[in-house]
């Protein structure tokens, strides 16, 4: 294992890149973290982190789409370790984008790729891929060895990008290694994914501010780790001499309805799933109070009913154990979004 003196994050006023630079700042490292050029370069995510002017994180603004910034930055900074989480993260959005996903995801992966081999030979280079390479697979969990067979535009972008990595490293002997992520949420979640969407809503509709929330597809099982157990284990992975592709997931499924269960229990309210079709969702019927609406608007052309993982390589090679359970996430969201919501009215 090498500590990790430098490291280039891109992305990193999202969740995965703040709590990267967290943890790496944490370890005593320096980080350069890329923003959105025009974006807000500090974000809400390292402000509530408390990571915001801190002595050893220096911001850079870079569209990971151009070549040529890419391989000036890379360049510039001379990282021991390249986090590149930058992207188009919306599974929903590239349905109506589908082009703007492939260059987010895939020609941004080619260039830093191209851009560490000229510049920063040494360095390893860690992706943030997806378990939606996978599509609809036929057998579960999934592992390493799962055909890949991506169904989304936005899974196919993910592929194109872990594709590259393990190209690179065959081709150019480069340190390059894709952490195939499964749902991984935590309190700095964005609300366009669903975790983070009912946490927010179940803390309105406890405080009396909202009546209900409009979701889609509730039957869809995912696999819902804890984020900061994820970055963990993309450091591991960078520390490490060996490159090489991980499944990080818990193993355990659950549908969304699980989720806004246990969402709904964090903050006390008791969900009744009766009956079926769209009038299953009219919770508590009859005592006026549904709490979970299905809108046709949120479901998607194609979502694959079970992504679960297995996680026993990372277990095994980086000491990967997922610390929060189903219940225990869902709580750590909803009391993190009550707090904000609180403190918003006052
Ligand atoms: C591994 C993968 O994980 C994430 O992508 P995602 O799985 O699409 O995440 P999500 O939270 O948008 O959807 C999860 C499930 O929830 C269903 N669902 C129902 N109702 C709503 C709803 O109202 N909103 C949303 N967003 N989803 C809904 C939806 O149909 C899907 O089955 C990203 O990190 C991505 O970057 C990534 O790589």
């Amino acid at each position: 294992m090498n500590a990790i003196r430098r490291a280039l994050v891109t992305g990193i006023s999202g969740q995965d890149g703040a709590l990267l630079a967290a943890r790496l700042l944490a370890a005593g490292g320096e980080v350069v973290g890329t923003h959105r050029p025009g974006g807000d370069a500090a974000g809400w995510r390292l402000r509530e982190l408390g990571l915001a002017g801190h002595a050893r994180l220096r911001m850079a603004a870079l569209d990971p789409r151009d070549r040529d910034a890419c391989a000036r930055l890379v360049a510039a900074v001379q990282p021991d370790a390249v986090f590149h989480c930058a992207g188009q993260s919306r599974v929903a959005d590239s349905f109506r984008d589908p082009l703007g996903s492939a260059d987010a995801n895939g020609t941004s992966t080619l260039n830093l790729l191209e851009a560490v081999r000229a510049h920063a030979p040494a360095a390893h280079l860690v992706l943030a891929a997806s378990a939606e390479i996978f599509g609809a697979p036929a057998t579960a969990p999934q592992d390493e060895s799962t055909p890949l067979a991506a169904r989304t535009p936005y899974g196919l972008s993910k592929l194109h990008a872990h594709a590259a990595v393990g190209t690179w490293r065959a081709s150019y002997g480069l340190r390059a290694s894709s952490a195939i992520l499964f749902n991984h949420e935590s309190e700095l979640r964005d609300e366009a994914f669903v975790t983070r969407k009912l946490s927010r809503a179940v803390a309105r509709i406890a405080l009396g501010r909202a009546a209900d929330v409009a979701l889609g597809n509730l039957d869809a099982r995912r696999d819902f780790g804890y984020a900061p157990d994820y970055v963990a284990a993309m450091v591991a992975m960078a520390a490490r001499a060996e490159p090489g592709d991980y499944v990080l997931a818990t193993g355990v499924a659950a549908s969304i309805r699980d989720f806004a269960t246990a969402a709904f229990a964090a903050a006390g309210i008791a969900l009744d799933w009766t009956g079926d079709g769209l009038a299953e969702v009219g919770l508590e019927r009859g005592s006026g109070a549904a709490r979970v609406r299905v809108d046709a608007a949120f479901f998607r052309p194609v979502d694959a009913p079970l992504l679960v993982g297995d996680a026993g390589k990372a277990r095994r090679d980086l000491g990967f154990t997922p610390s929060v359970d189903l219940a225990g996430l869902a709580r750590r969201m909803v009391e993190a979004d009550l707090a904000r919501e609180r403190a918003a009215s006052t």
